[in-house]
């Protein structure tokens, strides 16, 4: 890093995010000091508030492909924007008020950068900029709060070429890096992330890399709600597909997807894992005639086993500890799977570390919003594919800024 900013005095920010599982807002209220390599946070509250069934149904639906108008849409905006207002107001109750809000707001659809650059419109043609949209505009946000919102985090990496996702590995370098170990930080949300941060030595931040590993548990909580007919919405600690078999002979087909032997830079979502997804798998499933517990054995190895492969595939070298994050770090299940994969690292929580994994997203977004006010970059061009480093998030000013 060429440029460092001291930042001495602590200041209090709010991150706020709704993942790929659409199952509520995360909020955490931090304290941050310092800037990079001196980045200290500290977590005052963290508090998940569920969406209401009736919003969460309607961005489940619009990201499954239900056509919506653009009133609706705009409508939808605000709803989402209103709900993180007040998830900012309630994480803040009992403590000193917050001066600056980092909002990632609900993605409701992701496109990946194509890497060929076109540069002729053509509209049938694969377009050369990638595409994310997040609701929950971060004005609404500023003016119903009263504070300073960063949002739209995304945007200025793809502008340049890049996947504008994921975010969190600049954070994740900063806050968790090690001056011996290697380390890869799994974020298994509804989509799979890693961070790969060697030992920290003079270029380590350039030989960080990071990308979407593919499907963490949405298949699984897909499943889940299939085979209960929506009474369950995921395995709770991996205990139904505790009792199954995984299915070998689909795992080794499925596995030869493209996007498992896509190289990073590289991205994804809901619109490859995501409803039609399962449909494919349930089919390709069916001559095997699997019990429920079979199934979801089968889509947990699918999800360890694509992490597992793309280390294998992709890191520069094997981490010597894995760390954890996100719901499906609870699946214990999972876990052990995970650790069978990968014998010569220790599959470990972030938790364990003294940073909390239900919350590091959150924790990410409000340390992005700071550097944003500090001038400083968000993104990893390695990870992002982007051609440089940019400075990420539109400010928001409040009405009282
Ligand atoms: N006790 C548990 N046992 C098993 N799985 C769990 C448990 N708790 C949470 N999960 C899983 O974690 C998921 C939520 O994870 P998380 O909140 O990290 O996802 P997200 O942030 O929405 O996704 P992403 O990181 O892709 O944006 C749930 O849908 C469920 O599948
Ligand atoms: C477009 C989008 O919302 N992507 C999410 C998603 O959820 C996990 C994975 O896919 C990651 O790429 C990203 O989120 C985290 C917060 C990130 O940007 O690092």
């Amino acid at each position: 890093m060429d440029k460092i900013i001291k930042v001495t005095v602590p200041v209090r920010v709010i991150g706020l995010i709704s993942g790929t599982s659409v199952d509520g807002i995360d909020a955490a209220l931090v304290e941050i000091t310092g800037s990079d390599v001196d980045l200290k946070v500290s977590l005052l509250a963290g508090e998940t508030y569920p969406y209401n069934p009736e919003l969460r149904g309607k961005i489940l639906a619009l990201g499954a492909g239900a056509a919506i108008d653009m009133a609706e849409l705009a409508a939808l905006d605000d709803a989402i924007a209103f709900a993180f207002a007040q998830a900012a107001e309630n994480i803040q109750v009992g403590h000193q008020p917050a001066t600056l809000i980092g909002s990632h707001g609900q993605t409701v659809y992701h496109r990946p950068a194509v890497q060929e650059v076109q540069n002729v419109l053509d509209f049938n043609s694969p377009h050369a900029l990638g595409y994310s949209l997040q609701l929950g505009r971060g004005a609404l946000i500023a003016h119903l709060t009263g504070i300073t919102t960063v949002s739209n985090f995304r945007v200025g990496d793809i502008n340049i070429g890049g996947h504008g996702a994921p975010l969190v590995p600049r954070v994740d370098a900063f806050l968790l890096s090690d001056s011996l170990h290697g380390r890869c930080v799994q974020n298994i949300g509804g989509i799979g992330n890693v961070t790969y941060i060697p030992p920290r030595s003079d270029d380590w931040l350039r030989k960080i890399r990071g990308w979407d590993t593919g499907p963490g548990n949405s298949l699984l909580d897909l499943a889940v709600q299939h085979l209960t007919n929506g009474a369950k919405s995921y395995d709770e600690n991996g205990n139904w597909a505790a009792n199954g078999v995984p299915c070998y002979s689909l795992i080794e087909e499925w596995l030869k997807q493209d996007y498992f032997h896509l190289p990073p830079p590289k991205s994804t979502g809901r619109e490859l894992f995501g409803v039609a997804y399962l449909h494919h798998c349930l089919q390709d499933a069916a001559p095997y005639q699997l019990n429920p517990a079979d199934l979801l054995a089968t889509l947990t190895e699918l999800t360890v086993a694509s992490i597992a492969h793309s280390y294998h595939t992709f890191l520069p070298q094997m981490p010597q500890q894995v760390l954890l994050c996100g719901g499906g770090s609870r699946n214990l299940y999972l876990k052990q799977r995970l650790q069978l994969l990968l014998p010569s690292a220790p599959v470990l929580t972030t938790d364990e570390l003294g940073l909390n994994g239900d919350f590091k997203e959150a924790i990410a977004f409000a340390v992005l919003a700071h550097w944003r006010q500090l001038g400083l970059p968000g993104n990893l061009p390695a990870v992002t594919g982007a051609p440089g480093e940019i400075l990420l998030g539109e400010v928001h000013l409040s009405r009282t800024s």
